[in-house]
């Protein structure tokens, strides 16, 4: 397939920037965030600077301004770089539906279901030139691009198909520090190992590494930084402290389980006398659960993920968030018993919110030929809405105005609502027709993500959930959801220009790969047959 790579054109001339990857010893080990820093502390200094990940695998994705769908951490790498989010910075967004097929998201648009068999066996390798060439485009227009690998670039049984650690790496000879997770432990062995299964020109762009998640004395692992250092001929390029609170837009909400957790944006004492609490229905295939995010960031707001029906009695709100299985979701409430626990708090006026595959749940019936292919399935009837499924996605960032606040928010959704009654309309254009969602008593639905961030709306809706609930809550009269993003940001850039050797990272970013890194036995075992993508 050969797609059209255009960027906007920045006016920058000569030769394409400079480039680094940033990749990992284990999923996990802070790639998003270690990339996001090095944006901002780029940017900070005055560089034009351009997040890329060629490949994601992600639930929670973003949707840029002319329709694409990335995923959220390159939109939130962008907005760390203080650049417009654009589908070259992750051309590739692989959104799992089961544990063995994902949508293929390319270039912002789906272009089909694969199984994770399929895609290794020959689709990943077209791919190949799309990306390459999305990089080669963001280079030509940024003094650099900062790159993250996905997972661990010593995946043996994967890198001859690999378009997003060494392999993009290898063609656009960029320089690649690891990152480690020592918090977990093991991070020496890791740096080790994951040098030593490279081949030897792979091994040849590992110019170094970096410990995340450090807790105490540094002096005390510099010895083993030095051991390091003899072993493979490469330096570590900083040791990043523990940092509380910037686990922001993870990538996956497949793995990381969220059964229990408790979401933390804002830790301080509630504005009114008392405090909200929010249970956020951990529902599978969750999507975009960042949205409770806006929620978390209100002094006050307790907002934690549930997945059983007993915890819904103290929540003042419950969510239903976003899921890639709606039919599948739905069967899920069912099964736990949540399903009757809502239509309870509905029939008691209790407050319910339900986001996108949420909201479509909560109506009467939904007609799925498309993601669940289950035909026709009774919704949860909390909502007089229809849902028939479509094979065009709806991509898009609307704006309009509820609870008589502006509010913003993007669309990510197969699903087609029809509302068919309701105490009132939930999202309005200006002349107060109907754009989305719907109300019946403290039942609310809409297709929009992140409307919660639109400071005015979230504020009024609070309000509203607290007078429902009985609750003296009263929200801050001053949070920004948008300034508390840019100073986590900011923390990140801080991160890396204080605990990382800038100089060293600069020159490695423009100067390229460091030449003489030795190799360190035993390398890649070789591709054997038994281990191509095609041939298991
Ligand atoms: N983002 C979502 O929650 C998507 C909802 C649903 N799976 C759809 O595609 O319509």
């Amino acid at each position: 397939m050969t797609v059209s790579v255009t960027a906007d054109r920045s006016g920058r001339t000569g030769p394409p920037g400079g480039g680094l990857l940033v990749a990992g010893t284990t999923s996990d080990a802070g790639k998003s965030v270690v990339t996001a820093g090095i944006c901002r502390w780029l940017v900070r200094k005055g560089v034009k600077v351009a997040p890329f990940k060629a490949q994601n695998m992600s639930l929670n994705s973003f949707v840029t301004r002319d329709g694409a769908e990335i995923g959220r951490a390159q939109a939130m790498q962008a907005a760390a770089a203080r650049v417009e989010p654009s589908a070259l910075m992750n051309p590739v967004l692989l959104k799992p539906g089961s544990d063995r097929s994902s949508q293929v998201v390319l270039m912002g648009k789906p272009v089909g279901e694969l199984s994770a068999r399929g895609y290794h066996a020959g689709r990943q390798e077209q791919l190949f030139g799309t990306v390459t060439e999305c990089l080669a485009e963001l280079r030509r227009t940024h003094d650099a691009v900062i790159c993250e690998g996905a997972g661990s670039p010593a995946e043996i049984n994967l890198r001859r198909s690999d378009i997003v650690n060494m392999g993009i790496a290898r063609a656009a000879r960029l320089p690649v520090v690891v990152v480690g997770d020592i918090d977990r432990g093991g991070v020496f062995a890791s740096f080790f190992g994951t040098t030593a299964l490279l081949s030897p020109e792979d091994q040849e762009l590992i110019a170094g590494y970096v410990v995340n998640k450090f807790r105490g004395d540094v002096s005390l692992l510099e010895p083993g930084l030095e051991m390091l250092r003899d072993l493979t001929g490469r330096r570590t390029f900083g040791v990043l402290p523990f940092a509380h609170g910037l686990g922001i837009d993870e990538e996956d909400g497949l793995r990381v389980s969220l059964r229990g957790a408790v979401r933390e944006s804002v830790v301080a004492p509630p504005h009114g006398a008392d405090v909200l609490r929010v249970a956020v229905c951990a529902v599978p295939l969750m999507s975009n659960f960042t949205d409770v995010d806006a929620l978390a960031a209100e002094p006050g707001v307790v907002v934690r993920f549930v997945d059983r029906p007993e915890e819904l009695a103290d929540a003042d709100l419950v969510v239903v968030p976003g899921t890639r299985g709606t039919v599948r979701a739905l069967a899920w409430l069912r099964e736990r018993g949540l399903a009757e626990a809502l239509a309870r708090r509905a029939a008691e006026g209790r407050p319910v919110l339900g986001i996108c595959g949420g909201y479509q749940l909560l109506g009467e019936r939904i007609d799925d030929d498309v993601e669940s292919r289950a035909g026709t399935v009774e919704g949860l009837g909390l909502l007089p809405v229809r849902v028939r499924f479509a094979v065009e996605k709806t991509l898009a960032r609307p704006v309009g105005e509820a609870l008589g606040e502006h509010v913003e928010g993007y669309e990510i959704h197969h699903g087609v609502a029809e509302v068919l009654g309701g105490d009132e309309a939930f999202i309005s254009d200006d002349q107060g027709h109907s754009l989305d969602g719907c109300r019946v008593g403290a039942v609310w639905g809409t297709h929009w993500h992140g409307s919660l961030e639109s400071d005015g709306f979230r504020r009024a809706f609070l309000r509203r959930v607290a007078t429902a609930a009985g609750r003296a809550f009263v929200p801050a009269p001053d949070t920004s959801f948008g300034a508390l993003r840019e100073e986590q940001l900011d923390r990140l850039g801080d991160l890396i220009e204080e605990h990382a050797d800038t100089d060293a990272l600069l020159r490695l970013i423009e100067d390229g790969v460091p030449g003489g890194l030795p190799f360190i036995p035993p390398g890649a075992p070789p591709l054997t047959r038994s281990l191509q993508g095609g041939n298991r």
